[in-house]
């Protein structure tokens, strides 16, 4: 009998994915799972409420990343899966919400003409973004900010008006801090290749399908029964789910308990939040990626009767941050995936906190809920919320600065020399769960096989 046991720290999607591919790799092996908090899911979060569906973390993923959806596949769950109704979104800026100039990609545009007609920036931004046939190349093979990067090609209002809104959302920072080869490599490519980002941005425009249909269609998918289904199923998968039990401390072999217990094992993957890297692994590049910076962000989702709620045609929209407003982004839950709501309801979900804002966060719900609907009746007609449900991270947010390819780098360096101890996770090699359930599926690869040469050593 294969008595090889291999631990998982932290259910968020990381880890538990991780359960999953290890289990298929290895059956005979046991594998346990720990969880410092009460739930599984970890930023994944549904709550079912008078007939509503609510997403309270990641509401769903990007279609064109193709590993997740296999999983869901395998794991039976295929018939759940839903596509976003429309692509469209907009921007406040200048206090008026302005579509998004179509063909954009992580809201930099790739298209020239609906570039050159939008309201979003002034005749004299257009021309500055012109500029960028002429500029020679910013990026010299040495990570920099995306602000350096798209300021310098493209001009500051742009960025200002289109480009950070939807990025700072995504990678929860400032552009200035963002690094360019982390979070958009692509871009940093086009322009090696092309040097001009105008002219070679058509290399990146979303592939049209033969035989699409015409109409806008939506870039994300989800599962209509909920996200947490995914995470529950993947849960099955372990031998055994250790709730409220916090890890303090991993050793080859080994991880330590808070409350001393030492649990032994023939791989430890540590699939945890940002911040504990550090503290479990006490080693100095994994104090690297603990001392980068993180940010403290809330979610706050609104029942309404439809009727006093005006939505436009779209899934919402990002708010420049010189409006000055607590509101970073607003989805149109329910006409992004109508079975959130029911028939003659709305599903509205906002957002607050920045790396300069945090300290809203740490308000009282209702303090929280005033605030958010005082800005969101700037931007449009809003009535008064059935209920709302408010979800924070605090310090949770991993940002992805100048370097963190280095950073992690060095840590997966650091790591080989700690024999059967492995880490996973949103603040590796992307944040978005497709990014998230790669990376685990790849270290699942990996554990499984250094546990099959060990099974062979302790065999001969
Ligand atoms: C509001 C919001 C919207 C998002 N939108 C999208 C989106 O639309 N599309 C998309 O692809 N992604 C989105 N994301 C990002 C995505 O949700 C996350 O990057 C991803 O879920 C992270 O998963 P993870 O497993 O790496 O980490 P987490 O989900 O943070 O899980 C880590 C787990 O480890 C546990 N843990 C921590 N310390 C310990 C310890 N010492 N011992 C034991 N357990 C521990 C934690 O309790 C937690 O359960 C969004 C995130 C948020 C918050
Ligand atoms: C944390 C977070 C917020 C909260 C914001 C905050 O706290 O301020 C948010 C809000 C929003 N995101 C929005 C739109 C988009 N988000 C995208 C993609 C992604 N978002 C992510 C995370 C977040 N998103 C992630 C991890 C990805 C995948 C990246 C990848 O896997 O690489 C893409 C695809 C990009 C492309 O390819 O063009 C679009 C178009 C809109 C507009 C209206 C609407 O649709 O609701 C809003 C309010």
């Amino acid at each position: 009998m294969d008595g090889q046991k291999v631990i998982v720290i932290g259910a968020g999607i990381s880890g538990l994915a991780t359960v999953y591919y290890v289990k298929k790799k290895r059956p005979q092996a046991r594998v346990v799972l720990l969880e410092s908090s009460g739930r599984i899911g970890g930023k994944i979060k549904t709550v079912r409420r008078d007939g509503f569906l609510i997403e309270c973390g990641p509401e769903g993923y990007m279609a064109r990343k193709p590993t997740l959806t296999k999983l869901i596949k395998d794991l039976g769950l295929g018939d759940q899966l839903v596509r976003s109704n429309t692509g469209t979104y907009y921007i406040y800026v200048n206090h008026r919400l302005r579509r998004m100039p179509e063909g954009s990609v992580m809201g930099i545009p790739t298209k020239l003409l609906p570039m050159v007609t939008t309201g979003l920036i002034s005749p004299i931004g257009k021309l500055r973004a012109g500029l960028d046939l002429l500029i020679p190349r910013v990026y010299q093979d040495r990570d920099i900010s995306l602000a350096e990067f798209f300021g310098r090609r493209l001009g500051p209002e742009l960025v200002t008006n289109m480009i950070e809104p939807l990025l700072s959302g995504i990678y929860n920072g400032n552009l200035s801090d963002m690094s360019l080869e982390a979070t958009l490599p692509q871009f940093a490519a086009i322009e090696k290749k092309h040097r001009s980002l105008i002219l070679g941005m058509k290399h990146i425009q979303p592939p049209k399908q033969a035989g699409a249909p015409k109409k806008a269609e939506g870039r994300f998918l989800s599962l209509s029964c909920g996200l947490d289904v995914l995470t529950e199923k993947l849960a099955s998968f372990a031998d055994d789910v250790m709730l409220n039990t916090p890890v303090s401390h991993v050793e080859p072999g080994k991880a330590v308990l808070s409350d001393g217990t030492a649990i032994e094992a023939d791989a430890v993957i540590l699939a945890t939040s940002p911040k504990q890297l550090g503290p479990l692994l006490d080693f100095p590049e994994a104090w690297g990626l603990t001392n980068d910076k993180r940010t403290t962000t809330a979610t706050v989702a609104m029942g309404f009767k439809k009727a006093s709620v005006e939505s436009l045609d779209g899934t919402g929209y990002v708010v420049s941050r010189k409006e000055g407003l607590n509101i970073t982004a607003c989805s149109w839950m329910d006409r992004k995936w109508p079975y959130t709501a029911p028939e003659d309801c709305a599903l509205v979900r906002t957002y607050v906190g920045t790396a300069e804002n945090a300290a809203i966060v740490e308000e009282s719900d209702e303090a929280i809920e005033e605030k958010a609907l005082t800005d969101l009746r700037k931007v449009g007609k809003i009535g008064t919320p059935l209920f709302s449900v408010i979800t924070r991270q605090i310090d949770n947010m991993p940002q992805y600065t100048v370097n963190h390819n280095q950073r992690v780098q060095a840590f997966e360096q650091a790591l080989e020399n700690r024999k059967g101890v492995y880490a996973c996770g949103a603040m590796l090699h992307g944040v978005g769960l497709p990014d998230c359930v790669d990376n685990a599926m790849h270290v699942a690869e990996q554990v499984g096989m250094d546990l099959k040469v060990k099974e062979k050593a302790v065999i001969e």
